[in-house]
């Protein structure tokens, strides 16, 4: 192991990346609140400038898993559909399995210059993380609850608010709507067996309101559907922690290029359409099992070195200062300062592991899991599977 490498699994080297990240970003947070005044006068520039700050958290993120970790990002397309990408407003179907797939999503956001304005359909929980959960509040992101009666109206209107947004963007769609696990897919397969649907082996069944919904109040502003299947190559299982300990990842994209006007207007078609992509998904995971690659032309799309430069620029404007105070307190020689300093910090360092904490698949929710077991019941198509949870508890 090289000296690099293990100074990448030092503590107070990861330490100084979350200082760095936390004190930006709660910078750029305040600095967001300030154009509040702005989005009156002059919306569009308030929109502008908002992807710009957002940019400068999210390329943080991107920047520690290209530069710091090294992971490799590799993309299967065809190369007609590449031309476009970063140059049309589009809606992203991705599968949700890895802890780190919204940091890979963002880094091709990145490669094809739409990180500032990428969007998601996320949970609400989400829009209370410190740092992440604000910037997105200012990015018009559109936050659901996942209970439908309670999300459609707004969501909706957040989507019809992005009809004139000023900036290419791509709309992130995790149609499973939580992330895989054995359990979850046990389950959402007895659904899928009930609605006499095909089984999926690697995906957990679609849920479709959030999909039709989108497509039906961006039609016209979104020209094509990126159909994206991600994987890790060697069965990786890659982590946030294991990227801040500068492991490398080697990620593999696969993205079909489909136009939006293909896709059916009825709800009960583009339910059906939405199934039939999720089984086609399911098609290439296997294909990408047999054979440890995608269908498909390999175009890397090159690095681009804003996100490095603007981390490098945190870290230089805020690195300096905090070694400044801490030799000043040190210096000071009162144990009262030292001892309110070493808490501060601790207390610090537990935020900050509560929102790592957010990105991991054990501490994930019960969506699609025991949350269910009412819904189901209501919908009275499992009608044995509430017993067969209880036992399970
Ligand atoms: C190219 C590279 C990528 C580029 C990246 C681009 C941009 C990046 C931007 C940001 C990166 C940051 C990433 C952050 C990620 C955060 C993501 C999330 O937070 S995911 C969770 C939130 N999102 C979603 O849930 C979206 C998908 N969900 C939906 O669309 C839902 O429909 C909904 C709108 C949320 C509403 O959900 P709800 O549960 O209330 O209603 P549904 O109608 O969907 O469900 C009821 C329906 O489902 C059946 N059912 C019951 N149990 C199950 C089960 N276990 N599995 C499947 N189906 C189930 C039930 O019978 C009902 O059926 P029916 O409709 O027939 O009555
Ligand atoms: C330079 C960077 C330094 C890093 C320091 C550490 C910073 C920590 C950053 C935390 C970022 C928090 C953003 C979380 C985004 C997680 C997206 C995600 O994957 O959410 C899960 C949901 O989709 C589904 O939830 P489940 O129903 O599976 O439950």
């Amino acid at each position: 192991m090289g000296i690099l490498q293990v100074l990448k699994t030092q503590l107070l080297c990861h330490l100084i990346i979350c200082y760095v990240f936390l004190v930006s970003g709660l910078i750029i947070n305040l600095l967001q609140l300030c154009t509040l005044p702005l989005w009156p006068i002059n919306k569009q520039l308030a929109r502008k400038i908002n992807c710009r700050l957002g940019y400068s958290i999210s390329s943080q993120l991107v920047a520690l898993l290209e530069w710091w970790s090294g992971t490799e990002c590799t993309l299967y397309t065809a190369p007609e559909s590449y031309k476009l990408y970063g140059k049309e407003n589009a809606i992203v179907v991705l599968n949700h399995n890895f802890e780190i797939d919204f940091m890979t999503g963002w880094t091709f956001c990145e490669r094809f210059g739409v990180l500032g304005s990428s969007k998601v359909l996320a949970k609400k929980d989400l829009s209370y993380v410190p740092v992440i959960g604000w910037m997105w509040y200012f990015l018009e992101i559109v936050f659901c609850k996942r209970k439908w009666e309670e999300d459609r109206k707004t969501v909706v209107q957040s989507l019809r608010n992005l009809r004139d947004y000023p900036e290419n963007f791509w709309f992130l769609l995790h149609c499973e709507g939580t992330r895989f696990t054995e359990k979850k897919h046990k389950i959402s397969m007895e659904v899928a067996e009930k609605k006499g649907l095909p089984k999926l082996k690697y995906h957990l069944l679609p849920r479709t309101k959030g999909f039709c919904v989108t497509v039906q109040n961006l039609r016209g502003t979104v020209t094509a559907v990126y159909d994206s299947t991600l994987n890790f190559r060697n069965n990786e299982m890659p982590t946030l922690l294991g990227v801040l300990n500068g492991k490398k990842y080697h990620a593999d994209l696969y993205v079909r290029r489909i136009p939006l006007d293909t896709i059916p207007e009825d709800e009960s078609e583009c339910a059906a359409w939405l199934h039939k992509l999720y089984q086609e998904k399911d098609e290439f995971q296997e294909h990408y099992r047999q054979t440890g690659r995608f269908p498909g032309a390999i175009t890397s799309p090159p690095h681009r070195p804003w996100a490095l430069l603007n981390w490098l620029f945190w870290v230089c404007l805020l690195v300096y200062p905090l070694c400044m105070l801490l030799l000043q307190l040190l210096l000071s020689g009162s144990t009262f300062t030292v001892v309110c300093t070493s808490v501060f910090c601790l207390a610090v360092s537990v935020g900050i592991r509560w929102m790592i904490g957010q990105t991991e698949i054990d501490k994930g929710s019960n969506y699609g899991r025991d949350a269910n077991e009412q819904q189901l019941k209501d919908h009275a198509i499992l009608p044995n599977f509430g017993a067969s949870l209880k036992k399970n508890h």
